[in-house]
Parts: structure tokens; sequence; C-alpha cells
């Protein structure tokens, strides 16, 4: 019955979360998957949301489904940290908005959505990119090619060759972009790039989905939606997936959303509707527990002042983390250039190590990145920074 059923060879990132749990090694580093650890190696709970969570404490509750939209104040305070608390696309009703289950629901939304209402578009992705991307629009059907984007010879972007490529898309093509924090590379691009990319964008009347996962953990809330606000203030239309899984250390509770700025109030009632009938069809409502987090620490001014400045020492651990880590190897390995460490941004680093230099670090050492050389800057701490800048600089020998 199921023999023609291909083995899944597994996900090259989760499948690092087992091998990792299997591992005896007592000096074991995990700097594979994007998840937030703090100094002691532990996943934190943020304050924010120990008091969202005693106040809405009660085990005897009972457990409604949500409507297919999510809760209100999940949607809205999507759209006030994406957008701006008071921009003027948010008065006019212009943002169809949905809370997914985080931003793989929303990313599969959108791509599902896409799919049916512009059947000829094409999605571009940046090379590299997230692999998850390539598997969620292609699952929806969608024929996937890569744009160009990370220069291996000078650690940068390849600008000029993004924008000639991208003025050879069609009408309606999807251009998949990383509003900050680039997953895997942490190269970003500048204001200036932006504005130029965006003018392209428009021209050739692209649309624009940006997929925005780390939002804080660059430089600062506003900057890092910058891409976001500057395509809105341009009159593009766009689709927006964000993900609270890192800034709200919420991963397993599943807490996303998706927005679609639209030029009138009237489409976007219209895209609000399909966007529900597209959830119902995939999985027909949210999750409540995480959704009721997310619409307290967001909507209640302390807990998202809090918020922010939790989310900003998170950012600042992983920036001096970063600092360390170059000058440690720096130290160890004279004559090899180290600065990528401290110019690329968020949560991730592109070493450019070899696959077989990383598969030494995970056999050898216990240490673990992605195969394409992402490291996991978060999973680094003062107790382990030394191990591993000592293993990178053994293996590099090579
Ligand atoms: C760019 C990006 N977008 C969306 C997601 C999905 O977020 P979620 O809200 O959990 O559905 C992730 C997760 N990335 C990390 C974990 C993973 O691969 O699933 C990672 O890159 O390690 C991203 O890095």
């Amino acid at each position: 019955m199921f023999e023609r059923v291909e083995f899944y060879a597994g996900d090259p990132i989760l499948g690092l979360m087992v091998e990792f749990a299997n591992d005896t090694n007592p000096n074991k580093v995990n700097l594979g998957v994007g998840v937030y650890y703090d100094e002691d190696g532990v996943l934190p709970v943020l304050e924010c949301v120990k008091t969202a969570e005693q106040r809405i404490a009660d085990p005897f509750a009972a457990r409604p489904y949500l409507p297919m939209e999510g809760l209100p104040g999940h949607r809205k305070g999507c759209q006030n940290l994406l957008f701006g608390k008071d921009a003027p696309v948010l008065q006019q009703n212009r943002v169809a908005t949905v809370a997914t289950i985080g931003g793989s629901g929303a990313l599969k939304v959108g791509a599902d959505f896409i799919s049916k209402w512009f059947p000829q578009a094409k999605c571009y992705v940046s090379d590299p990119t997230w692999g998850n991307h390539i598997a969620i629009f292609e699952g929806s059907g969608m024929e996937v090619g890569k744009y160009p984007y990370y220069d291996k010879a000078t650690g940068s972007v390849k600008f000029d060759e993004l924008i000639a490529f991208f003025k050879t898309l069609n009408k309606n093509d999807v251009v998949l972009l990383h509003p900050c924090c680039h997953n895997p590379t942490g190269v970003d691009l500048t204001q200036a790039q932006w504005d130029g990319l965006l003018q392209v964008v428009k021209e050739r009347e692209l649309i624009p989905f940006m997929d925005i996962a780390y939002q804080g953990f660059g430089e600062d809330m506003d900057s890092d939606a910058y891409a976001i606000r500057k395509a809105v203030d341009m009159g593009l239309p766009l689709f927006v997936s964000n993900s609270f899984s890192k800034n709200l250390s919420l991963y397993g509770e599943r807490v996303g959303g998706l927005s679609v700025v639209c030029p009138t109030e009237e489409e976007a009632d219209r895209v609000f509707g399909q966007l529900k009938f597209t959830v119902r069809r995939i999985y027909s409502s949210p999750p409540s527990h995480g959704g009721r987090v997310v619409d307290i620490v967001m909507n209640d001014d302390e807990l998202h002042e809090q918020w922010v400045s939790e989310v900003y020492a998170m950012r600042d651990r992983i920036k001096a983390m970063r600092l360390k880590l170059k000058s440690v190897l720096e130290s160890k390995v004279p004559g090899r250039n180290f600065d990528y460490l401290t110019t690329q941004n968020g949560m991730f680093s592109f070493t450019g190590l070899t696959p077989e230099q990383v598969e030494r670090l995970k056999t050898e050492f216990g240490i673990y990145m992605v195969s394409n050389s992402r490291m996991c800057v978060a999973g680094l701490n003062s107790s382990n920074i030394d191990y591993v800048a000592n293993a990178m600089a053994e293996v590099l020998k090579d």
C-alpha cells in the first residue's frame, strides 16, 4: 500500500536537536537550532511571560475554539509591532492579519493564499535561505527559485546581482525577504539597499513577502522593521509573516501572525475573509494559550515595555558572545579574518567552515552547527565559549 512512500531523510536543523539530545559527550554544545539560550545555557521564560501566565492561570477554565483568525489582541499585537502603533495603514484598516501557528504557519497560510489567488506566481528565495522556506512554498504547489544574495568571497550581499535578477522577474512573482537577522547568514541589507531593492519591486510589480522571525535581535524593534515600513510607505502590497517563538521565547506555544497590506479597506476585508478560509482548510484555528499570552504582553503597556527590555537583553548577550568569540579566535588563529562574527546580525553567524570541519566539530567535540556552517550564537555562554573557540581553531588547521 505505502511501498512507494519515500523515506524522510530528516530535517537538517531539527534533526540536529535529536542527535544533540542523544549525544553523551559531557562537553556537548548546541549551536544548531535557532533557539535562544541564556548565560546558564537554559531556554528562558521571560518575566513578562510569567506575569501574563499568572493572570490567565486557571487549570480548570474552559478551552473553547478560537476564531479562525485568532484573538483580536494577538492580531493587534502583531500589527502594532510590525507597522508601528499609530501607523496610518492601521488607522485606514488596510491590513488583514490572522494569528497563526508560529511563523511557519504564517508562511504556509500565505503560500496557500498566493498559490490560489496568484496561480501563475513563482516564489524566489535568497541564496541561501532558511531551508523550510523552500519546503513550505513548494508544499503549496508553487515553483521556487533562488535569487543571488550571499557573496561567499566577501561575506556581503551580492546587491548588484540581486537587483539585476529582480529586474528579470514577472509581475506578481513573489520575492521572499528577510527584513532583519538573515537566516542563515546574519548578513542584512542596509537601509539604502532596501530603498533600492523595494523600488525595483515596485517597478516590476513583484509581491514582497517579508518573513521576520527575530524582530528585536538585530538593532531594535523599529529599525528591524525598516523594510516592512518602507514598503508600506511606498504603497506596495505586502505579505509579512512574524514569529513570537524567539522574541517571546514561546517556541512550543506556536505563536505568530500573517499580515497582508492592501491598497484599500475593502480589499483588506476580502483578503481577511480568504485568509480565514485558508486557515480553516489547513488547521481550522490557532492555539489559545499562546495567543492569550501574546495578547496580554503585547497590549499591556507595562508588560510590553518590560518585554522590549528583555528582548534587548537577549540581543545584547548575543552581541557580547560575538565580540568574545571573535577576540578569542583571533588570538588562536592569527591571520584568519573573523570580522564576520561582529558584522553579521541577529542570532546566526555563517562561519564559512567546510561541511567536513562542521562534522569534525560534532563528532570530535560534540559541538553542533548546521551543515551549511550556520552557528546559532545564542548557544554560546561564558562557560563554553573557550571550548568552542579551541575546537574551531583545531578544525580550522585543516
Ligand atoms: C526565518 C525564519 N522564519 C520562520 C521560522 C519559524 O518560526 P516558528 O515560529 O517556530 O514556526 C524560523 C525558525 N527557525 C529556526 C527553527 C526552525 O528551523 O524551525 C531555525 O532556523 O533554527 C526562521 O528562522
